[in-house]
């Protein structure tokens, strides 16, 4: 990484970017952030009637693979059927922009209330990950859609990478 010293001069210096995942705070923090969000899903009328009979484990089960996508261990690949499974939970569903709206403002204030890392860098780099996910949630629920299951669970990055200070 670049950076100048305090006369201007340039100076490269080593830092090692934490994942999002471990930025976020881990699979606790996952854990919590999903439990908080789908307790809100349940009390709003726009989305409890599609998530009335979800897994017992659904909020766990999203926070696995959140934790995958953001750099954390490959369990959702490893132990709960991959992007295949995750595709084939929403097919034929019809989720609507309106649905997929409100799913993305609950998780985003869930985010506040289960204490996520506020920074702008987490923030952005997490809300464009909901962002696409939910959109690429309601092509998959389309009628008639035939979404690729041999695609491997994504990986998202920081867009633009929280500043660290320098090694001493
Ligand atoms: C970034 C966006 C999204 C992600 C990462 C995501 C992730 C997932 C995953 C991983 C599963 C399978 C969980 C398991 O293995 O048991 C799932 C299921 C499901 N998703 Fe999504 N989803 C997203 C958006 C949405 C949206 C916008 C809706 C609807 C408004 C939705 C509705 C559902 C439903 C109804 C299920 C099945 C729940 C059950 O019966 O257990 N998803 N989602």
């Amino acid at each position: 990484m670049e950076g100048f010293t305090p006369d201007g001069e340039p100076e490269r210096y080593e830092t090692t970017t934490p994942t999002l995942y471990e930025w976020a705070g881990g699979r606790d923090a996952l854990i919590r952030l999903l439990t908080i969000f789908y307790g809100h899903v349940l009390e709003d009328p726009l989305l409890e009637p599609v998530f009335r009979h979800m897994d017992a484990h659904h909020a766990e089960h999203v926070a696995v693979w959140l934790g995958e996508v953001f750099g954390g261990p490959a369990a959702y690949s490893g132990e709960h059927g991959g992007h295949a499974h995750m595709i084939g939970r929403h097919l034929g569903r019809g989720i609507t922009e309106q649905q997929r709206r409100r799913w993305v403002s609950l998780l985003l204030d869930a985010a506040d209330e289960a204490g996520l890392p506020a920074d702008p860098e987490f923030r952005a780099a997490f809300a464009g990950y909901v962002e696409w996910g939910s959109r690429l949630a309601v092509l998959f629920s389309a009628p008639g859609a035939e979404p690729n299951p041999h695609e491997p669970v994504p990986h998202w990055d920081w867009t633009m990478p929280p500043w660290q200070p320098p090694a001493p």
